[in-house]
């Protein structure tokens, strides 16, 4: 006991230093709503500054030494947010994110630059006694480092609360024109944020770094993955609970170095490593994923996320950079081992497009799930003897599995959370596998050496044969890049786009967000398997530093650059990594170290604040504009034409099967309040159900219900024979349940020939890896160019949604929600923002919805003009309540009704036909 108490103290240095800098991190998201992963390194360079340059080479006493430093921090964080962010106020999330990696990059390879890269102790400063509490030591240092963390904390806590700048930053982080309301601009506001938030930064990166020591890498990954943990246990928003999870993980860690052999003997390994950093981590993520939703709510607000190319493949292009490469190699001399890294780079990188680009789920560990890769096929070929294919293909396999697992949170975390999930569970990776000679089955010193590898009888060996490996690398890269285009054209790919861009109406169309996520996850590892083999088999024994946390970073940070959404993109970025060719020519010759990730970081803040979608994007346009050029133009074009939606010939309208849909006693709670309370209803085949209601009733409520994107606490769904009130909203829209919604949630990065099409996609469980090799040309299904032709759609199928006027829009989305002949359509406010005209059109598309195909549309409908002309059968919803239900006729002279909704007679002959 008395060493448990012990090692708990020891913790609470780190945890308070954690914590500091946490608050760094939940006062710049507050203040900007950007979540700032260069906390820890600001951290770092105020740390160096003050114990390394002012008081080490230049004398200067611990006061004026920290308060300069701190000064240096805040003045990195401000000027960052003048000179970068601001500029990027309206970029996708993911853009400023990339933009805080450039600046993590930039900053720690700057330090690693300016004073190399050994490992350096830090004396303690603060005052070191010891106090006796019985068998326990207490040091005073680690009081002073607590007392510091609980007084920020409190000073944070009540600045946000009871000041006027405070009370500005909390209301910016609702919404900007509250923020704005009283009186703070949200520019100033995020500008004193930046610079609080690097001040914070730069105190707990001075205080922690005796206990830590300094190293540009380690320090940064530790610090880095260990703040934004604990800011993201507070939410990102409360300072109390980040202290509370800052606090959480210094103890945590320093308990289970107390517990390591225990921990070791239980797992029977002859060597543990890293574990005291793994395991609060992993409690971290638990508490996450439990805490997290399958689909985001109703009020979640889609993120724009960049630019997506076509995947059009251009023969000609691909054919002229093929053979350049094949010379290039030939001819490459000195350069072929910045030529292979960049190949083996692209390859990684394509690997970012798909599961970020693609599937918008933002890894912050592909690096080192590439290294695992490299791992398993180094001990299968340099242990096992196995020939290279078996090899690689078991590699692959393994590392695919382990992206599966990597995947399970993503169901339930998103976005910034899902970065810092994989961030730390890359890092766990690092410390416990790369770091551990047993599983790496390298002694300390006899590592795994790559023997001679050869394919199909050829001798591939790098260390022989340095351009025969590259051109592997190039034949793979040529592969990879052709499967990640075809997965763009594809309807598999139409189902990633979906889910990036809105997982509500990607699941309303019976799209499996679970299955997109997992595939992503699985297909991206495979990819970064591959593309650690190539990396990793191409030195005489695996070097693990390549796949470390920080290599995925700067991973992302490339693809970005590059284009995230671009296959182009990953093949621009890889150009642009530590050793690649680029940094190669500007940098020392060498093309590697500190100076070259350097120059990367800062051609990222460039690119991002030239073109947020990356060099690819900009190249595209170009090759537009020429294309555009008279010349060009007199040519036929057959990209244009491949990319064109086809309807299916043919008028036929499709019957759809019978399904009536009946709600029993179903009641919805939000917490304390009940919002749909016993409503019972049925939809019969080919009736419209009206569903009014004031506003606030509950309609949408039930709607969700319906649907499953609330759990009813009482009551019954049934879709024909089927209860479906446990079932997954995918499953439910897949078996003929459709919804359309208030907020249209089109997808806005695909043409609304795209949109209608992920609504009326077939999919097979082989069309997953068959869409990878042969995409195929499909025209629309019947059910949905029907759905085109009634909603007038047929001349805007290639046009993008964003650029149609609202009243095309709100079309576009019912058409996607019927493109598939559901049985039962419920349609959420369709005619809000269309005018008269449009009204009375969309009127007689609902009824033939019903009339011709036999669908049951519930229609939830503020237009009482639409609502009496168009239903067979009115349900009045007030307070979640049922309160009438009957003909229009019935309804418009139901005294109750009158009251609660319709109000006067005047009013009602206006509606009434
Ligand atoms: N996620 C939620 N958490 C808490 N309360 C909610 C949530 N969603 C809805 N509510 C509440 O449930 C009630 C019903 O809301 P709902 O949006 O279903 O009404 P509605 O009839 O569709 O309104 P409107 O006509 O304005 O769209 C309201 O009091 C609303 O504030």
């Amino acid at each position: 006991m008395t060493e448990f108490v012990q090692f708990a103290i020891l913790g609470l240095g780190g945890g308070s230093a954690y914590a500091l800098l946490a608050q760094g991190v939940v006062l710049v998201y507050r203040g900007s709503g950007v979540v700032n992963f260069a906390q820890g390194a600001i951290a770092m360079v105020a740390a160096y500054l003050c114990l390394e340059t002012l008081q080490r080479d230049h004398d200067w006493p611990m006061l004026p030494a920290f308060v300069v430093a701190v000064l240096v921090a805040a003045a990195i964080g401000l000027v960052f947010q003048v000179a970068v962010l601001r500029w990027l106020a309206n970029a996708a999330p993911i853009v400023r994110l990339a933009a805080t990696l450039g600046l993590l990059v930039i900053l720690q390879s700057g330090v690693q630059q300016f004073y190399g890269s050994k490992s350096i102790r830090v004396r303690s400063f603060l005052p070191n006694d010891a106090y006796h509490w019985g068998d326990v030591v207490v040091q005073q240092d680690r009081l002073i480092l607590l007392g510091i963390a609980v007084g920020l904390t409190a000073v944070l806590w009540a600045l946000t609360r009871f000041t006027r700048v405070g009370l500005a930053i909390t209301a910016a982080a609702e919404n900007e024109r509250a923020a704005a309301a009283l009186g703070w601009s949200p520019h100033r506001l995020a500008a004193l944020t930046w610079a609080g938030g690097g001040a914070l930064a730069g105190v707990a990166g001075i205080l922690v770094a005796p206990l830590t020591g300094l190293t540009p890498t380690a320090f940064v990954v530790i610090v880095t993955v260990f703040a934004l943990a604990a800011a993201l246990l507070g939410g990102f928003r409360s300072f109390p609970l980040t202290l509370l999870g800052g606090l959480v993980l210094g103890v945590g860690e320093s308990l289970v170095v107390l517990y390591q052999d225990s921990i070791r003997d239980f797992l029977h390994m002859p060597t543990l490593t890293g574990v005291n950093r793994a395991v609060p981590f992993l409690v971290i993520l638990v508490v996450l994923v439990v805490r997290g939703k399958g689909l985001p709510l109703r009020s979640h607000v889609s993120e724009r996320l960049p630019r997506l190319g076509s995947g059009a493949l251009r023969w000609p292009g691909i054919v002229i950079a093929v053979v350049v490469t094949v010379v290039a190699i030939a001819f490459s001399g000195d350069w072929l081992r910045s030529l292979t890294l960049t190949l083996a780079a692209a390859v990684f990188l394509l690997s970012i497009v798909v599961l970020t680009g693609y599937a918008g789920q933002l890894s912050l560990a592909q690096y080192t799930v590439g290294g695992l890769g490299a791992l398993i096929a180094a001990r299968l070929v340099g242990q096992a003897g196995w020939p290279l294919i078996p090899a690689a293909a078991v590699s692959v396999a393994a590392v695919v599995v382990v992206g599966v697992l990597f995947a399970l949170p993503a169901l339930r975390t998103r976005g910034v959370n899902l970065a810092v999930v994989t961030l730390g569970l890359g890092f766990t990776v690092q410390e416990m596998v790369f770091g551990n000679p047993a599983l790496t089955g390298d002694k300390l010193d006899n590592s795994v050496r790559i023997p001679q590898l050869t394919l199909f009888g050829v001798d591939v060996t790098a260390a022989g044969h340095p351009e025969r490996w590259a051109l592997v690398c190039l034949t793979v890269l040529t592969v990879s890049a052709l499967l990640v285009a075809n997965l763009r054209r594809s309807r598999t790919g139409r189902r990633l786009i979906a889910v990036r861009t809105n997982e509500r109406a990607a699941a309303s169309l019976g799209i499996s967000v679970f299955a997109v996520k997992i595939y992503a996850f699985a297909l991206a590892a495979g990819l970064a398997a591959v593309a650690g083999i190539l990396l990793g088999l191409r030195n005489t024994a695996v070097t693990y530093v390549e796949f470390n946390a920080f290599a995925s970073i700067n991973a992302v940070v490339q693809a970005v650059t590059g284009g995230l959404g671009f296959v182009l993109g990953g093949v621009v970025g890889a150009l642009l990594g530590p050793g690649a060719l680029v940094s190669r020519l500007l940098s020392d010759g060498s093309g590697s170290g500190a100076i070259a990730t350097l120059i990367g970081g800062v051609i990222l803040i460039v690119i991002l604040l030239t073109n947020q979608n990356g060099i690819a994007d900009m190249l595209a346009r170009t090759a537009n504009a020429i294309r555009g050029l008279p010349l060009f133009t007199a040519l036929p074009s057959r990209v244009k034409a491949s990319r064109a939606h086809e309807l299916s010939s043919g008028d036929e309208v499709g019957v759809v099967p019978a399904t009536p849909l009946a709600v029993r006693g179903l009641g919805v709670r939000f917490g304390g309040v009940t919002a749909v309370d016993g409503v019972d209803l049925t939809v019969q085949p080919g009736q419209i159900v009206g569903l009014i209601g004031p506003n606030g009733a509950g309609k949408t409520t039930v709607i969700d219900a319906i649907t499953g994107f609330v759990a009813p606490s009482a009551g019954q769904v049934e879709l024909g024979d089927h209860h479906i009130t446990g079932w997954s909203t995918a499953r439910r829209s897949r078996a003929g349940l459709r919804r359309s919604f208030q907020s249209l949630e089109l997808f806005e990065d695909i043409t609304v020939g795209d949109n209608v099409h992920a609504g009326a996609d077939e999919s097979t469980r082989w069309s997953w890896l068959t869409d990878l090799l042969w995409p195929g040309r499909r025209p629309l299904p019947a059910s949905a160019s029907t759905a085109v032709r009634d909603f007038e759609l047929t001349d805007v199928l290639n046009t993008m949604p964003d650029q149609l006027p609202y009243g095309r829009r709100r079309l576009v989305g019912i058409a996607r929600a019927v493109a598939s002949g559901p049985s039962v359509i419920l349609l959420d406010e369709p005619a809000a923002g269309l005018d008269e005209a449009e009204s009375r059109e969309l009127a007689q598309c609902i009824r033939r919805l019903a009339d011709d195909r036999g669908a049951g549309v519930l229609l939830v409908e503020h237009d009482m003009g639409l609502v009496m002309s168009t239903c067979d059968r009115i349900v009045v919803l007030e307070a979640g309540r049922v309160i009438a239900e009957g003909t229009p006729d019935e309804i418009a002279s139901d005294a109750r009704v009158r009251t609660a909704y319709l109000g006067t007679d005047d009013e009602m002959t206006g509606v009434v036909p």
